[in-house]
């Protein structure tokens, strides 16, 4: 007689067990769920230009009037007129934490915190260190404000093309109507001064942070391909994330648009990271920069 019972007994706890884990696997599921679709509208909090403050408004309408074929010529030219300072990469850091950046609705902490924040979520996912070192030096092209800009329009904010049609696809595309080039008979149109499939390395781009930090870096560090595309179109984000200027492409863009769009999360959304040790990272971080880049470099 025990024998049954105990039999049964068994069987009823392992139906119990049964329950309790397909509760637990359902509950898991409804967590990962949960959490996942908190984790989107997290994500789509991001990038509110249209709930934006004035601040980052104003910096956009002055931007996109400002930015025309005549200016970014120009521009290019008096980059490679001069050199503006010579200094190590970290040093370059630290020089760079007094901006704030006028052009971003989503964080007001200093620049530091962005670039540690940015490679400490790439190294996170066991991303490579040439990938690493990219996330921490991505934005050091904001020096730039420090060296003689005429202000943050020429620094910061997204990118796009000047020499053919505005693309729509830009945050604000109704403030183009204050740019000169709006109602320049070629560079209004579709191509403008482009061929179609040009490639992206023969197409100007809006002047500004990127630009200006890869042609210091392309010829002053070890970094691949990948990370110097991703350098130079970080903040491009009319072609890498809305899909404007297809047009404009070449094969080889195709490649470098898969790893900007790779890089891209980390730049965005580790906006929302905690803060980090600064003094505590620095020596990883200093490692890191030795293998890829000069003692000092011209800026
Ligand atoms: O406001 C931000 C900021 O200036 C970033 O550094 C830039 O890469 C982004 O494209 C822009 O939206
Ligand atoms: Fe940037
Ligand atoms: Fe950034």
């Amino acid at each position: 007689m025990p024998a049954p019972v105990t039999v049964r007994s068994g069987h009823e706890l392992d139906e119990t067990s049964d329950a309790i884990d397909a509760v637990n696997v359902l509950k898991g599921k409804l967590w990962d769920d949960r959490s996942e679709f908190d984790q989107e509208k997290d994500k789509n909090t991001f990038r509110d230009y249209e709930g934006a403050c004035d601040r980052v408004k104003n910096f956009y309408k002055e931007q996109h009037e400002k930015q025309t074929v005549e200016f970014n010529i120009k521009a290019r030219v008096e980059f490679k007129s001069k050199t503006r300072a010579r200094m190590g990469v970290w040093q370059a850091m630290e020089m760079l934490n007094t901006l704030v950046d006028e052009s971003d609705p989503d964080t007001e902490l200093s620049q530091i915190e962005h670039l540690l924040q940015t490679a400490e979520a790439i190294r996170r996912d066991g991303k490579p260190e040439w990938m690493q070192v990219t996330g921490l030096v991505h934005d050091l092209g904001k020096l730039l404000f420090l060296f003689g800009s005429q202000g943050q329009w020429d620094v910061v904010g997204d990118t796009f093309v000047v020499g053919c049609k505005f693309s729509d696809k830009i945050i604000y595309p109704g403030t183009f109507e204050g740019n000169p080039d709006f109602y320049d008979a070629v560079y209004s149109t579709e191509n403008g001064i482009y061929q179609p499939g040009c490639g992206l390395d023969n197409v100007m781009l809006s002047w500004g942070h990127d630009e200006y930090l890869y042609h210091v870096l392309k010829d002053q560090s070890s970094l691949p391909a990948e990370g110097l595309a991703m350098i130079r179109y970080h903040s491009f984000y009319p072609w890498h994330r809305e899909g404007a200027y297809r047009h404009l492409m070449n094969e080889h863009d195709e490649q470098i648009l898969n790893a900007v769009q790779a890089f891209n999360p980390y730049d965005l959304y580790s906006k929302s990271d905690g803060l980090c040790d600064v003094e505590k990272l620095k020596p990883y971080y200093q490692g890191l920069i030795k293998k890829f880049f000069p003692d000092e470099l011209d800026w």
